[in-house]
């Protein structure tokens, strides 16, 4: 068996029924890896489990069975190497941009002196595009300019692995691009390995190499892995030109929409769980429908029961 950087295995959660009933199990049988220097996106709906499987990736939860092995080590509680980035900016508000980073990397490097520790800090700053803002506090920024101190305090400390937790989802639509393009710029300069929540199909194939499709709950499943076979140096605003783009993006809706709560189908079919299915749908046929580009319209996994906005291919 090839082992991966980051190797879930057999991974179940399982809650106690109230009295009387059956206990609730969430996901059982999750199985994937992740490599070094990959960026793979989770997507399902809301009540899968997605963040209780980043809660026991980075150490804050427990699965009921199975087992996370990162580096060769078996995971116990959390640690610094595996930075999480929340919805939630969770700044200290009584310290500064740079403090509140500082803070971070002096945790991870007690041995530096004050002025390394400023020059690190800075620089993670200033890859956020906050080196003008180092000296404010947390209540004299903006939302998108808190989550961005939380993604440069997270890439700061270096991890071996990131966690992103929807990490845009309170930011309007601008100033998620704007983070988005951050983002992409930071894990191409850094090859920072990450693991991140999204219920956005078009973050997701911007953002990632690999992007993994939970089916519903109870019993929730990785129901297939798709590889995003587009070059990696992609940009929000060109991305939409490549053919593959709608190919990926019409798979990932159809699962969301007709697919995702029918996995018992697909186990039937003979998919083993212990393997999902792999898929390059960008290297598959023609897109027979055309979605709206990504910049004018985004369809979240949480509204997937909606039809999705379609032209067609003439007007497109
Ligand atoms: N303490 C608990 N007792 C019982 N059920 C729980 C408990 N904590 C979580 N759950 C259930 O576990 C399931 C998974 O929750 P989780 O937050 O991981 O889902 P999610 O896929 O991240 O959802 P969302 O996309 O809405 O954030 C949910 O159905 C939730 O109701």
């Amino acid at each position: 068996m090839t082992q991966h950087f980051l190797q879930v295995e057999g991974l179940a959660k399982r809650f106690p029924g109230p009295k009387g009933k059956d206990d609730l199990t969430v996901f059982e049988n999750i199985h994937f890896g992740i490599d070094k220097g990959e960026f793979v996106c989770i997507i399902g709906h809301s009540g899968c489990g997605k963040t209780t499987i980043l809660n026991v990736l980075a150490g804050l939860d427990e699965a009921s069975d199975g087992t996370v092995i990162m580096d060769g080590k078996e995971i116990y509680g959390p640690s610094l190497d595996r930075g999480v980035v929340f919805q939630g900016h969770a700044l200290l508000p009584w310290l500064t941009t740079l403090k509140n980073v500082e803070f971070g990397v002096r945790s991870r490097w007690p041995g530096w002196s004050a002025q390394q520790i400023e020059e690190h800090s800075t620089k993670y700053l200033e890859m956020v595009g906050l080196g003008s803002a180092l000296h404010k506090k947390p209540s004299e920024l903006s939302g998108g300019m808190k989550q961005r101190v939380g993604i440069a305090r997270a890439f700061a400390i270096q991890p071996k692995m990131l966690l992103l937790d929807e990490p845009f989802g309170a930011l309007d639509a601008l100033t998620r691009g704007t983070i988005q393009d951050e983002l992409l710029g930071i894990v191409q300069a850094t090859h920072q390995t990450v693991f991140m929540i999204t219920h956005d199909v078009d973050e997701a194939i911007l953002l990632a190499d690999k992007i993994m499709l939970m089916s519903n709950g109870p019993y929730a499943k990785i129901a297939e892995i798709v590889e995003v076979t587009m070059p990696r140096d992609r940009t929000r605003s060109t991305i939409h030109h490549d053919p593959q783009y709608y190919r990926i993006r019409n798979h990932l809706v159809d699962f969301l929409v007709n697919r995702s709560k029918d996995f018992a189908g697909a186990a039937a079919a003979g998919h083993d769980a212990r393997h999902p299915p792999v898929v390059r749908p960008g290297l598959e046929g023609s897109a027979e429908v055309v979605p709206m580009p990504a910049h004018l319209q985004s369809l979240s996994a949480k509204d997937a029961d909606r039809p999705a906005p379609l032209v067609s291919k003439a007007s497109a």
